[in-house]
């Protein structure tokens, strides 16, 4: 049997429903194809249970320092995680049962459950049922990644997945991977009680954000309790001398082998092509296997778009939902949307977060720009001190010859809201002095923007 659609779209995760959305109401039939929970990673293992976590964590956080803020607690302070991760369930939960109502509920959508694979050029196979569509969306995502660290197939080992079902606060949890998922894990599963310790290969953690940010990240963290151990590059794995996980890191300063009773393994995301059939639709992909597009998500074979983190040019749920709208107002509204044109910026949600936009101070000196810089210790931002969340920094970066804001990045109490003032003016391509005579609200962090931009000076 062999049904025919006027698109077909690949994954229900942040960029196929919406696009679905779009494509139904333009008229077109469309079948919308996932294997697993709707609403993808973000919904269901991803963005959504662990900032629901960290909400967690930063509420047992406060009660312990209750005392600073004057209000007294009366008895101990427990953590009943299976009721931490029933409040995180329930919030993923109420979301992945509205998307699901709002597909089903979707005039000309037909929603598919089941894996889907290429059969040829404009075909497609789920549970033996042909599927054709002159126009097919792939935004299959992507999974944790096992590394081929020696000893993995012989300790129980979990990910950023099945993390989620623990019930019960573990004794020490080893983190392997210090970037955004071990950092986000390693911290509350602190404050909920856990001994933590990070594994990190690098020689700093978030290898990727600027040096001074990886210091002061690793120093709250620290000051927390949580041991870091960076550079730790032969990492060996094995079962633990009293039950539970080892980790041998004899190739470095420090203990050679740390144990504990759990593991987490945190090191990166691998797409899920490897078992969706390319090959016989002629669509490539790059050596990690994430498909390969142009500046308008098209792929190497005609008719066919991949969107989301599978394409490799985005790793967030705001960059696979960006996907989607290049895609549909390139398609529908008849624009020349980029991806290129996308300003990055993401944030950190350990506690204070660290929200950031464009270039880091390391990549606008590569550029060889003239540059002007700003820093500000949250110490000296009023709302922080208020707040009594003093941690961080925040840093401007501008270009001195084009008075355009390059990149900032804010690690502080509401730096994941205040980076929103930056990167509004980033893309709008503003000349940064524009700001100066903004006025802003007090008292907030975003207020200090403008006190930023007269502070940029040559660096
Ligand atoms: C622990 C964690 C925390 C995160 N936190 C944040 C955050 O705070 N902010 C942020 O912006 N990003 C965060 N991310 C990243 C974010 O979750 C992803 O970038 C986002 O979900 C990518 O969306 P996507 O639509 O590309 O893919 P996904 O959401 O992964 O959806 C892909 C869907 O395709 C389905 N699928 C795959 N193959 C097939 C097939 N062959 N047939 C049918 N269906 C298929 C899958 O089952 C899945 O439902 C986090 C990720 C993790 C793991
Ligand atoms: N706040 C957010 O937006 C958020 C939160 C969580 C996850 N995510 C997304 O999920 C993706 C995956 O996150 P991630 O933290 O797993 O990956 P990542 O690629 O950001 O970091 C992986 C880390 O593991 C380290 N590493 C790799 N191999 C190692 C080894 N063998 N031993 C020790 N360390 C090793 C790397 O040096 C790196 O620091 C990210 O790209 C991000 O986009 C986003």
């Amino acid at each position: 049997m062999s049904r025919g659609f006027d698109a077909i779209i690949i994954g229900a995760g942040q960029a196929g429903p919406p696009l679905a959305g779009r494509l139904t109401a333009e008229g077109m039939s469309v079948a919308l194809i996932e294997r697993h929970l709707i609403g993808g990673t973000c919904v269901n293992t991803g963005c959504m249970p662990t900032k629901a976590m960290v909400a967690s964590a930063y509420a047992a956080h406060l009660v312990r320092r209750a005392g600073e803020y004057g209000v007294g607690i009366g008895g101990d302070i427990t953590v009943d995680m299976a009721r931490v991760q029933a409040r995180a369930h329930g919030i993923t939960r109420d979301a992945r049962e509205g998307n699901t109502r709002w597909l089903e509920g979707m005039e000309r959508l037909t929603l598919i459950r089941g894996h889907a694979r290429f059969t040829g050029p404009s075909a497609i196979e789920v549970d033996g049922e042909r599927l054709t569509a002159p126009r097919i969306f792939l935004n299959v995502g992507g999974r944790a990644l096992v590394p081929d660290l020696p000893g993995v197939d012989r300790v129980p080992f979990l990910t950023n997945s099945s993390i989620l079902q623990l019930t019960e606060v573990p004794e020490h949890l080893l983190v392997v991977g210090g970037s955004y998922i071990g950092l986000e894990f390693a911290q509350m599963f602190r404050r909920f009680g856990a001994r933590v310790s990070v594994v990190e290969r690098s020689p700093r953690i978030v290898m990727r954000e600027d040096e001074d940010v990886s210091e002061a990240l690793q120093s709250l963290l620290e000051d927390e309790g949580i041991a870091i151990r960076t550079g730790a590059e032969c990492i060996r794995l094995q079962p633990g001398r009293e039950g539970g996980v080892a980790i041998a890191v004899d190739c470095a300063d420090g203990p050679p082998v740390m144990e504990g009773s759990h593991l987490l393994l945190a090191v990166g995301r691998v797409p899920n092509t490897a078992d969706l059939g390319l090959d016989a639709a002629g669509v490539e992909t790059d050596a990690r296997g994430y498909v390969t597009v142009d500046e308008h998500l098209k792929t190497s074979a005609d008719g066919v778009w991949a969107l989301g983190d599978c394409n490799g040019r985005g790793a967030f749920t705001h960059t696979a939902y960006n996907d989607y709208e290049i895609v549909a107002a390139n398609l529908l509204d008849g624009a020349n949307r980029k991806v290129g044109a996308r300003v990055s910026g993401y944030a950190l949600y350990t506690d204070p977060p660290l929200g950031r936009v464009g270039m880091s101070e390391s990549e606008a000196r590569k550029s060889g720009r003239p540059l002007l810089i700003a820093k500000r210790p949250m110490s000296r931002v009023g709302r922080a001190k208020e707040k009594g969340e003093t941690k961080g920094f925040m840093k401007l970066i501008a270009d001195a010859e084009t008075h355009r804001i390059l990149g900032a990045a804010i690690l502080g109490t509401g730096g994941d809201e205040a980076i929103h003032g930056i990167l509004d003016a980033v893309h709008a391509g503003m000349d940064y002095r524009t700001l100066r005579w903004a006025v802003p609200i007090h008292p907030t962090v975003s207020e200090l923007i403008p006190t930023l931009i007269m502070d940029l000076a040559p660096a």
